[in-house]
């Protein structure tokens, strides 16, 4: 079923609906005493004429100062109220959409640019924030000022009243008019100034290659056009706003000046008192503000659809890998490392070749394996493949005889830890990486992980030990150093199953070496997986298996391969030709 942009927006409503209630309540308060003072005035003017005395003059301007003063604390209230639903909204729409995305697959990630998903949980956010607070206050002002105060105006006098008004629909197209020009001249700024942050931000990774390739100039000139660019958007804005709203005064003014040439005949000819005009005068005022308002309103509220449409095309999307509807759970603890893989295939979406094509093997708990292959042979899609990060489906995978797709998904990762060719570290200290998967790790189970992967030493050499800050805020890690942390980390939370998806090729052979035998000969030993391109580190493993165009080609101990013709002796005489030539 398609729901409508309204009942999205009473979705987002509901959980503050008092909230909303209070200030829409605020709001009728404000308008009926801004009804009621213009009227009070009225009676205490026409009544001083008649019998002037400092007591009734007292009495009304105290009447009228406590009324006022309500009235604004109700307009502070409602407004608080109003814009406060509109934040706790965005607050809500931001929780769901990063809740959401983190459920989704790297896939989606490829396929949707970073830039565009930040947009919708920013840019679009705050529209339908605007919407629901900016727009809803006004739109509720509004409809409350016109059948409060019209209804008066009219009782007091039809035809000033009409005269009055007549002006009003060409303020409203006016804004509305403007309010188009301004959103787009209001946009250009915003783009120029993400061209302009672009460069920067480009320039400054970019500092060596520029200084090395002596372009200095060429960058600077670049920038004075984009600022250029940037200065013109917001002259162009500033033009538009300083045009608009003199414009709207100037229209404002002719409405007064036509209701003060036709009420002073009407005073004359008693058709009115005096205390009769002076309201009207204050209800043409009144009626000023929400009606230009109300052309701002009507673009807040276009926009805001737009955007809740673009956020909501995000919510909508499915995980494509999720756990099955009676997923089993299977804790870490009681898992023992049984792999099997039975006709494993994959295609990435738009692949024409399989990257992975009937791929079967078995692995004991406690072997260590090693995956071989030449560049693009599949060895990282079937690394991914094992923990679901790639969307495989079912009966070909099996953990433990249970078939993988029926696992629960934080089941099957928690027994499996995985480090992937690229090494991400968070901007966050050593300790917090290493013990990522286990936030409330202790000090000696992170030094057990590190010693492990060989980093400890190094670690002691850092400024602040275990609390050097890594990444953008802090020191940068060598190549090497960045992948031992990550083993580390994988390490801390004693897996079952380990899979390295060449995780020790900035690592020197003899460490790889070193960190591979201790894993092996550790006492408690896991089932390893370990792709690599350094065959003599694969030489140490229980067996090898030789991939190739996404299939198992050869599988077997090192000794065993070596001696028979086929690709494993190729790229072993390969890597022994490259070492040589070195
Ligand atoms: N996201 C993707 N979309 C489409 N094709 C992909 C994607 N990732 C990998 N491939 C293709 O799948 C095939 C296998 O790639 P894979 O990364 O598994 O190889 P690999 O053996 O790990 O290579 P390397 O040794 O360079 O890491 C390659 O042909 C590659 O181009």
């Amino acid at each position: 079923m398609v729901i409508s942009r309204f009942q999205r927006l009473r979705q987002y409503l509901r959980p503050h609906w008092r909230l909303a209630a209070g200030g829409i309540l605020a709001l009728l308060l404000v308008n009926g005493i801004g009804v009621y003072i213009p009227l009070l005035l009225r009676s205490g003017i026409d009544e001083l004429q008649q019998t002037f005395s400092f007591g009734r003059v007292t009495f009304y301007a105290g009447w009228i100062f406590a009324l006022a003063s309500v009235m604004w604390g109700m307009r502070i209230l409602s407004r608080i109220w109003l814009f406060g639903v509109g934040r706790l909204v965005e607050f809500d729409l931001k929780q769901r959409i990063f809740s959401h995305l983190l459920m989704m697959e790297p896939a989606y990630f490829a396929e949707n640019t970073v830039g565009d998903l930040i947009s919708r949980a920013t840019s679009d956010v705050d529209n339908i924030r605007r919407l629901l607070g900016f727009a809803v206050l006004s739109l509720a002002n509004t409809i409350f000022a016109y059948t409060l105060t019209l209804p008066v105006m009219l009782s007091i006098d039809v035809r000033l009243t009409v005269v009055a008004i007549a002006i009003y629909p060409l303020m409203f197209f006016l804004v509305h008019l403007f309010s188009d020009r301004l959103r787009n001249q209001q946009l250009q700024v915003q783009q120029r100034t993400s061209d302009l942050s672009d460069l920067i931000q480009e320039d400054i990774s970019g500092i060596a290659l520029i200084k090395i390739y002596a372009q200095e100039e060429n960058e600077r000139q670049a920038f004075a056009e984009r600022n250029q660019n940037l200065l013109k958007a917001n002259l162009a804005l500033a033009r538009t706003r300083t045009t608009l709203f003199p414009l709207l005064g100037g229209l404002a003014s002719i409405s007064l000046l036509v209701l003060l040439a036709l009420g002073a005949g009407e005073i004359a000819s008693g058709r009115i008192s005096i205390g009769d005009f002076l309201a009207m005068l204050l209800y043409v005022e009144r009626l000023v503000f929400p009606t230009a308002l109300l052309g701002f309103t009507i673009t807040a509220y276009q926009r805001g659809e737009v955007s809740i449409d673009r956020v909501e095309y995000i919510l909508a999307e499915q995980p494509k890998i999720d756990d099955a509807p009676d997923a089993i759970h299977l804790p870490r603890s009681e898992v023992q490392g049984w792999l099997c893989a039975d006709h494993l295939s994959y295609t990435y979406p738009g692949a024409v070749r399989p990257a992975l094509d009937g791929v079967s093997f078995k692995i004991q708990p406690g072997e260590t394996v090693a995956i071989v292959g030449p560049i693009g042979s599949g060895k990282s899609t079937l690394a991914n493949a094992l923990p679901r990060l790639l969307d495989i489906a079912p009966g070909q995978v099996y953990l433990d005889g249970y078939d993988i797709t029926q696992i629960r998904l934080r089941d099957l990762r928690g027994a499996i830890a995985y480090v992937p060719q690229e090494s991400f570290l968070f901007s966050t200290t050593i300790k917090n990486n290493i013990r990522y998967g286990d936030p409330k790790a202790e000090q000696d189970e992170v030094e057990a992980s590190a010693k492990q992967s060989q980093i400890h030493p190094e670690i002691l050499n850092f400024p602040q030990q275990y609390k050097t800050i890594v990444g953008e805020r802090g020191i940068t890690l060598s190549g090497g150093q960045r992948q031992r942390t990550a083993l580390a980390r994988a390490l801390l939370i004693d897996a079952p199953v380990l899979i390295l998806d060449d995780a020790l090729s900035s690592v020197d052979n003899q460490t790889a070496t070193e960190i591979l035998t201790n894993l092996r000969e550790g006492t408690q030993r896991k089932t390893v997986l370990f792709i690599t391109h350094q065959l003599s580190a694969a030489a140490l493993s229980d067996r090898i298996l030789v991939m190739d165009g996404g299939r198992i080609v050869q599988a077997g101990h090192h000794a065993e391969l070596l001696s028979q013709p086929g690709l494993y002796q190729t790229l072993w005489e390969q890597q022994k030709l490259e070492e040589i030539l070195q």
